[in-house]
């Protein structure tokens, strides 16, 4: 709460992979002076943990404990450089952003222990003077009462090419085709899944970014936010 007793707001951004949520929440949350979460990096910190540790990711008990015990902090440069992820005392930025990791942690988050055990976690980021919160069931679970909801969205076809794009430059030796078919499998597992499926929140705004680009999808949010 704030002096005032107001709840601090929340901007929930949910939508698929590659729809733009990392790229959009910063930019607004940066032109806001909001706090940022990345909810998917606790998702992929947990796999990523899990597979170091050598636990089968189907075994679920193995992988709740491993949510409950795993230490992870973001560390923001002062150079304003990507926020630094660390899981255990390692700094594991670049190895949890991997499709590897990315479908480890769609593995993990649907089993419901690990998302109870990120739960707290998650809500502690809400801080004045404002929380711009970017992942799958922002609007649909974690903040349930948030401010704002947008969904953001893209053909797979156009995810899949800017995710093409984003890990080329990376360096990484990737497949279009590839990339096509890991997205598509994982759009339909967090789609799917029995626990806080992936879809719009109630009253969400759904923004199809296909075609649009990330200055007019910047835009387009901050309005919202500031038309209320
Ligand atoms: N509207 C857009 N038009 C073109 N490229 C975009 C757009 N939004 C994001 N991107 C690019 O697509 C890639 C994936 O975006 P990202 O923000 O990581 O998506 P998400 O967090 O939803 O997976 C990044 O390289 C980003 O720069
Ligand atoms: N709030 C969230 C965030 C991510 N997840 C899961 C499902 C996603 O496929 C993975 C990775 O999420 P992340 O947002 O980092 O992935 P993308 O950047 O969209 O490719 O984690 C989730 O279940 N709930």
């Amino acid at each position: 709460m704030t002096k005032s007793d107001k709840p601090v707001p929340v901007l929930a951004i949910d939508g698929p992979s590659g729809s733009g949520k990392g790229t959009i929440s910063r930019a607004v949350a940066d032109a806001l002076g909001w706090h940022l979460l990345d909810s998917g990096a606790l998702y992929r910190a947990v796999g990523y943990a899990a597979s170091m540790a050598g636990i089968d990711l189907s075994d679920s008990a193995a992988v709740t404990r491993c949510a409950e015990t795993t230490k992870i902090t973001f560390r923001d440069l002062k150079d304003g450089g990507e926020t630094r992820v660390i899981v255990n005392g390692h700094d594991a930025t670049d190895e949890i952003r991997t499709e590897t990791c990315g479908a480890a942690a769609s593995a993990i988050a649907a089993i419901p222990a690990v998302r109870t055990a990120l739960f707290d976690k998650q809500r502690s980021f809400r801080k004045a003077p404002g929380l711009v919160a970017d992942g799958r069931d922002m609007g649909t679970v974690v903040f349930t009462d948030a401010t704002y909801k947008i969904f953001l969205t893209a053909s797979a076809d156009e995810r899949a090419r800017r995710r093409y794009k984003q890990l080329k430059e990376k360096g990484l030796a990737v497949t279009l085709s590839s990339l096509l078919r890991e997205i598509e499998a994982r759009d339909e597992r967090d789609a799917t899944r029995k626990v806080a499926p992936l879809r719009p929140a109630a009253g969400a705004l759904i923004i199809d970014t296909t075609g649009i680009p990330v200055a007019e999808v910047i835009a387009r949010v901050l309005t919202v936010v500031h038309t209320g």
